[in-house]
C-alpha cells in the first residue's frame, strides 16, 4: 500500500508543535506493517533537498509549475513542493495562509496521483479529501481554515454547488476542515477521548453537528512517541544517558538544568506553544501561591504576545524563581523534560498531547488536566496526576497531590509505560484498509 502523508510540518525537517512529531513518526511506524509512506510538505525556507522534477497544476484558472524535491531522513522519504508563498520565516501566521496552503493542496493533488491513498493532516491539507481517496486526521479543532467563498472558488475552480451546509459552507464562509470531515473516506483524531468530546458542543468548536453526522467514519487513535527520538538512553542533548534500569544519569540532567536556568528545585516546567488552549492563564494565576509554597517555574514556548509579555514580567519580578525562554529550542526542551521535577499540562482542551508522554519517558511526572488525550495517557496517581476543574485551585491541588504522592516514584512508573506507536500503527492500518475497501 502506497500512502502519501500531506502536512505543513514534520520532524526533523520543520517543527512548530506536536503535529510535526506525529507526521515524522507515523510513516516510520507503518513501514513494518507493509505501508510504504512518503511525506509531502511545502518547501519552506531553508530546507535543502535534491530536485526530482516539477509539478504542473492549475491555480485560479492558470497553469503554474512548482519544483519537487526529495530527501530521506531517518528512513522516511520526504517530498518538498516549492509552490509560491513558502519562502518565508514561519510556517503559519501570515494573512494569506489560506491562499498559500490552497495552492499547496492543488499542487499536492497532482503528486497524490502516484499513490493509493492520501493521509491528510489538519486544516492545511484537508481539501485533498475532495480530490483523492483520503484519510483525514484532525490534530486540533481550534484551527479550521476559514475563508471567503469568492476567492476560494476562484482559486480552486471548484463548483459553487459545494457551498452548502452539508459540504463546505460554515456560517457564510468556506471551512476547509469541514470539507475534510465531509469528504474523507475515514476521519481520525488523535485520542479516543477527544473523538468523543468533539461530538459535543462544549468541545466541537461549531463542528460537533458535522462530526455527529459523520460519526460512523470517525475514530480516535492515540498518538505515540518516536521512541528513538525521545530516548533518555541515547539523547544527545543530555549530559549523561539514563534508563529505568539505571536512572542515575537523571541526577546529572537535573544538575545541568539547574546550572543552565539558575532555578532552585523543585522546578515545575511548561514546554509548548503559548496558546489559550494550553491553560497558561491558570499557570499565571497560580504562580504567586506556587512560589510561596517553594516551587520554581520554567516556561519555554513561542506564541501569543500577551503570554510572552506576562512571562517576561514574571521572570523579572521573581529572579531565580521564574525563568522564561521565549524561543523554540530542542536541546533545552530535552534538558527540561529530564531535569525538572514535574511538568505542567493544564490544558483547556487537548486532542492528544505529547508533552506529558515525553516527560514520562524522561522520568518526569506530569500534572495534567483530565481532558482529551491527557486523560488517555496519564494514569492518575500512578504515572502523574490529573485534575478536573479548570481553575488555578485545580492546578494547585494537582501539584500538591503529585508531590504528596512522591514525584520521583510517579516519574519512574511513567518511564516503564509503553508510549510507542506500535498499537496505534495497527489501528491506522485498519483505517487505511477501510478507506480502500
Ligand atoms: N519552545 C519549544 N521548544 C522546543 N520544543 C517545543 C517548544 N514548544 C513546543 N515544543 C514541542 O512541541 C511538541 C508539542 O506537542 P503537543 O502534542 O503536546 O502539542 P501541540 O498543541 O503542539 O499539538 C497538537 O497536535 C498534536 C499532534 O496530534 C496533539 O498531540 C496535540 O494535542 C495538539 O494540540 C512537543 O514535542 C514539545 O516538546
Amino acid at each position: 500500500m502506497r500512502v502519501l502523508h500531506v502536512a505543513p510540518e514534520a520532524y526533523p525537517l520543520v517543527k512548530v508543535g506536536g503535529l510535526a512529531d506525529v507526521v515524522g513518526a507515523l510513516p516510520k511506524a507503518m513501514g513494518p506493517l507493509g505501508v510504504e509512506a512518503s511525506v509531502l510538505l511545502p518547501w519552506h525556507r531553508g530546507l535543502s533537498a535534491r530536485g526530482v522534477g516539477e509539478v504542473v497544476f492549475t491555480f485560479a484558472g492558470r497553469e503554474e509549475r512548482a519544483p519537487l524535491g526529495e530527501r530521506v531522513e531517518g528512513g522516511v522519504r520526504f517530498l518538498l513542493l516549492g509552490v509560491e508563498g513558502f519562502d518565508r520565516e514561519r510556517v503559519y501566521g501570515y494573512p494569506d495562509d489560506a491562499e498559500r496552503y490552497l495552492r499547496f493542496v492543488l499542487a499536492a493533488k497532482e503528486v497524490a496521483k502516484g499513490f493509493d491513498l492520501v493521509h491528510a493532516h489538519d486544516w492545511t491539507a484537508a481539501l485533498l479529501a475532495l480530490f483523492a481517496p483520503t484519510v483525514y486526521t484532525i490534530h486540533n479543532l481550534a484551527h479550521q481554515g476559514l475563508l471567503d467563498p469568492a476567492p476560494f472558488f476562484h482559486w480552486t475552480g471548484l463548483p459553487w454547488t459545494l457551498f452548502h451546509m452539508e459540504a463546505l459552507e460554515f456560517y457564510g464562509k468556506v471551512n476547509l476542515m469541514k470539507g475534510g470531515i465531509v469528504f474523507a473516506r475515514q476521519v481520525t483524531t488523535v485520542s479516543p477521548s477527544y473523538a468523543e468530546e468533539i461530538k459535543t458542543p462544549e468541545f466541537g468548536m461549531g463542528l460537533d453537528g458535522v462530526l455527529r453526522r459523520h460519526a460512523e467514519k470517525l475514530v480516535g487513535i492515540l498518538n505515540g512517541l518516536d521512541t528513538e527520538v525521545f530516548d533518555p538512553g541515547k539523547d544527545p542533548y543530555l549530559p549523561a544517558p539514563y534508563s529505568l534500569k539505571d536512572p542515575s544519569g537523571k541526577a546529572r540532567a537535573k544538575e545541568a538544568f539547574r546550572q543552565r536556568t539558575g532555578l532552585r528545585p523543585p522546578v515545575l516546567a511548561y514546554i509548548g506553544r503559548l496558546d489559550p488552549q494550553k491553560g497558561l492563564d491558570l499557570v499565571l494565576k497560580a504562580l504567586p501561591r506556587l512560589l510561596e509554597l517553594g516551587f520554581s517555574l520554567y516556561v519555554q514556548g513561542v506564541g501569543e504576545e500577551g503570554f510572552r509579555q506576562a512571562f517576561l514580567r514574571a521572570e523579572e519580578e521573581h529572579p531565580g524563581r521564574v525563568r522564561f525562554l521565549p524561543a523554540y529550542d530542542e536541546a533545552l526542551a530535552r534538558l527540561a523534560y529530564a531535569g525538572a521535577e514535574a511538568v505542567l499540562v493544564p490544558s483547556r482542551f487537548e486532542p492528544c498531547g505529547l508533552v506529558q508522554m515525553i516527560a514520562s519517558r524522561y522520568g518526569t511526572p506530569p500534572v495534567a488536566r483530565a481532558v482529551g488525550g491527557l486523560k488517555d495517557t496519564v494514569e492518575d496517581g500512578r504515572t502523574g496526576v490529573l485534575f478536573e476543574t479548570y481553575h488555578p485551585e485545580g492546578l494547585l491541588y494537582g501539584v500538591l497531590r503529585l508531590f504528596r504522592l512522591g514525584a520521583e516514584a510517579l516519574g519512574l512508573a511513567g518511564m516503564a509505560k509503553d508510549f510507542s506507536w506500535e498499537a496505534s500503527a495497527r489501528a491506522y492500518l485498519e483505517v487505511y484498509r477501510r478507506a480502500l475497501g
